[in-house]
Order: structure tokens, then C-alpha cells, then sequence
């Protein structure tokens, strides 16, 4: 490995936020599944209308289910789970209860900005065409943001289109992506089992985005390591990287302290490619031992492009105030801790760049120039 050494920065000081300040703080999140969040109870509910059986018809019994069944250490039995929650998405009535249910979630958790992700080829075993997925999703997207206005709350949400990478849709779903660019869909991603199928698969899909002059992200050093991450920037013109914690085994922290990056990390860190980082889904699929453990602690000290995400709340038992709150236990992280993480999402969102700044200037920095005041 060619070594670049690099600097680390000292951890912040003052108090490590509580769980209070975490809720209250504004957070963005830009990785989150439409189907890894649903409320247990509406799982419950939507599964009796279409008889599917669950293997626990009482919610919250059916809660603790998906956070056991996730637990399991490896990434495809994780992935498993959401046969029931795609199983409950496959008419465009429950479609947008289930988005409008997630948009209201997310707001009175504090989240003021989200992009929210979902394969339409999975939500279309009924009768729904692509099209019809995308704009049930919408409408409860908007349903939802007016909801959460009105109490007060006030969210801007928009929409990832994934593709499944073991399936043979990307080029098409990338193509619905772009014929909904004005309509709420900021941008494409690929998901899935990550072995064996490697991003250069869907080629076609990322040339396309980029000559469209549209953005992406790819699930990428989750499972698998720093191929799969080089792949997705090198080959694939990734804007952002879902995961990207293998990002590590390109850094060596020496014996004395000494840290030296290896030519991908380095480009990632130079280039400032954000990392969606989500915690506790790693600690569940073995990607991470433990938060203590994540190499989130590492990459934020380095300053790379570190986000917080959810991944999936409901598999995951999660929410960005527990991802916080935990993240604050761990590594001490302190309210200005948060805002960075938060600033360094809204920067990297598939947001015209004026919203972008807006939502900094106007909602994010005064908001946490108020908690870092109350000390
Ligand atoms: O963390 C993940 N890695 C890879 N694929 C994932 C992850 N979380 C969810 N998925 C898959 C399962 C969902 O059905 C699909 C679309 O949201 O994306
Ligand atoms: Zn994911």
C-alpha cells in the first residue's frame, strides 16, 4: 500500500449530547429504506387486508422479531427480513401510507432533511406498473411533509431509486429516475446482497446518469471490501458511497499513533466523497463489532466526509436520535460533533445547491448555535 501519512484531530471538547439534545438537534439523513422502516403496527394491519402470513401478528412482538432476525451477522440473512415488509408494499394505497407514515417518523424524530430509498421493481408483483410505484410514493411523501408542517415540524423529503444488484433492471429504473428528476426523485442507488455482484454490472445504468448529468449513490464496502468500493468511484463515477466502512482497510494506524492512508482512502478523503455511514446496521450485519469498535470514530478524527444514517429503523431498532445518542456514549461527541456530521450531510445531498444552503443557514446553524449555547 502507497502510504500517505495524515493528520488526526483531537476529539472536541465539552459535554457528550443526551439523548434530549440529540431529539431535539435538526438531523439529515440521506440513507434511510422506505421498506426497512415501516411501523411494526401497520405491517401488522396491512398484512391481515392481503392475508400474508407474519411470523408474529402482534406489533410490537413483530418489532422485536425484525431486530432478532436482523442480528444475524451477515448481510444476506439481514436481507431476508424484508420479504414480509416488501411483501405488505405491493398496492399504491399501502405504498403511500407506508411513505407517509416514514415522512411523519423521520419529523418528530428532527429530521429536517431525508432522501428516502426503495426498489419500484420490488413493488410491482401485483398490478402496478413502475410508474404507478413512484408516484404512490409521492403522494405520500407529500401527504406526509403537509402533515408535519402543520404540527410544526417542518421536513423537505425526496426520493432515491434503487436498483436490486443481483437483478437486471438498473438501466430502466435509472431511466424512471430521471423521467421523475422534477417530481421528487433526487437520485438512483443500487442495493442488495453485495458479494458476487460487483457495481461494474450496471454500467450502463451509471454512464447513462452521468451523461444525464444526474447524481448516485452505490451501497459499496458494506459486505465486501475495497474492490467494491474502488469499482463504485473508479468505474461507476459514484457521487457517494452507502456504507463504505472497508474504506478502513486502506488506512493503518502505526504503533506509535501514526496514521497513513492508503491511495483509494486518500482519494476518497481528498475528494470529499461522503461516506452514508449507518452504524448500527453494521454492527448487525458483522460489518462493524460494535459502535465502540466502528471505524466511524476513525474517519470522523480524519475528516472524511463521515455521514449518519439509519440505514433501516425498523430492522435495525434505530432512529437518527438513537444513532446520535449512541455515536455521543461511544466517542463523546458533543454538539458541534453533531453539526459537522449533520452540515457534512446537507452539503452531500441530491439537493439543488441553493436548498442546500438554505437549509444550513436558516434551520441548521441557528438551531444548533442554540443547543451548543445552552452548555
Ligand atoms: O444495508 C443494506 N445493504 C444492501 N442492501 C440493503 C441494505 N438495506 C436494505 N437493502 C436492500 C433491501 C431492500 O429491499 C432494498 C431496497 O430498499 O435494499
Ligand atoms: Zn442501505
Amino acid at each position: 500500500m502507497a502510504a500517505m501519512s495524515a493528520v488526526l484531530t483531537e476529539p472536541s471538547a465539552g459535554p457528550a449530547v443526551t439523548r434530549d439534545q440529540a431529539l431535539r438537534a435538526p438531523k439529515v439523513l440521506l440513507h434511510d429504506h422506505l421498506d426497512g422502516g415501516l411501523r411494526p403496527a401497520t405491517i401488522v394491519e396491512l398484512a391481515a387486508e392481503i392475508g400474508h402470513e407474519l411470523p408474529e401478528t402482534d406489533a410490537e412482538a413483530l418489532g422485536r422479531w425484525f431486530t432478532t432476525m436482523a442480528d444475524s451477522g451477515s448481510l444476506p440473512q439481514y436481507l431476508e427480513t424484508f420479504d414480509h415488509t416488501v411483501a405488505v408494499m405491493q398496492t399504491a394505497a399501502a405504498l403511500t401510507r407506508v411513505a407517509r407514515e416514514c415522512v411523519e417518523d423521520l419529523a418528530a424524530d428532527g429530521v429536517v432533511y431525508a432522501e428516502v430509498r426503495y426498489a419500484p421493481e420490488q413493488h410491482v408483483a401485483n398490478d402496478l406498473t413502475l410508474d404507478e410505484v413512484v408516484a404512490a410514493v409521492q403522494e405520500g411523501f407529500e401527504e406526509g411533509m403537509a402533515a408535519s408542517r402543520a404540527r410544526g415540524q417542518g421536513i423537505t423529503v425526496r426520493q432515491l431509486l434503487t436498483a436490486m444488484r443481483h437483478q437486471a433492471r438498473s438501466r430502466e429504473i435509472a431511466e424512471l429516475s430521471i423521467a421523475w428528476r422534477d417530481r421528487g426523485v433526487a437520485g438512483f442507488d443500487i442495493a442488495g446482497a453485495e458479494a458476487g455482484y460487483p457495481p461494474t454490472r450496471h454500467l450502463d445504468a451509471f454512464e447513462y446518469l452521468q451523461r444525464e448529468n444526474s447524481h448516485f449513490t452505490i451501497h459499496a464496502g458494506e459486505a465486501f471490501g475495497l474492490p467494491s468500493i474502488w469499482e463504485a468511484i473508479q468505474w461507476c463515477g459514484a457521487d457517494r458511497l452507502g456504507h463504505g466502512v472497508r474504506i478502513i482497510d486502506d488506512i493503518t494506524v502505526t504503533d506509535s499513533g501514526e496514521v497513513e492512508l492508503g491511495r483509494l482512502a486518500a482519494y476518497v478523503r481528498d475528494m470529499r466523497i461522503p461516506l452514508e455511514m449507518c452504524p448500527a446496521s453494521n454492527v448487525q450485519t458483522g460489518a462493524a463489532a460494535s459502535i465502540a469498535e466502528h471505524p466511524i470514530g476513525l474517519l470522523t478524527r480524519l475528516r472524511f466526509r463521515v455521514t449518519v444514517n439509519t440505514d433501516n429503523r425498523l430492522m435495525s431498532g434505530t432512529s437518527m436520535t438513537s444513532e446520535f445518542t449512541h455515536l455521543a456514549e461511544a466517542f463523546g461527541y458533543t454538539v458541534r460533533d453533531l453539526e459537522w456530521f449533520t452540515v457534512n450531510a446537507m452539503k452531500s445531498a441530491f439537493l439543488p445547491f441553493d436548498e442546500r444552503l438554505a437549509l444550513i443557514t436558516d434551520v441548521i446553524k441557528p438551531a444548533y448555535a442554540a443547543l451548543a449555547a445552552e452548555g
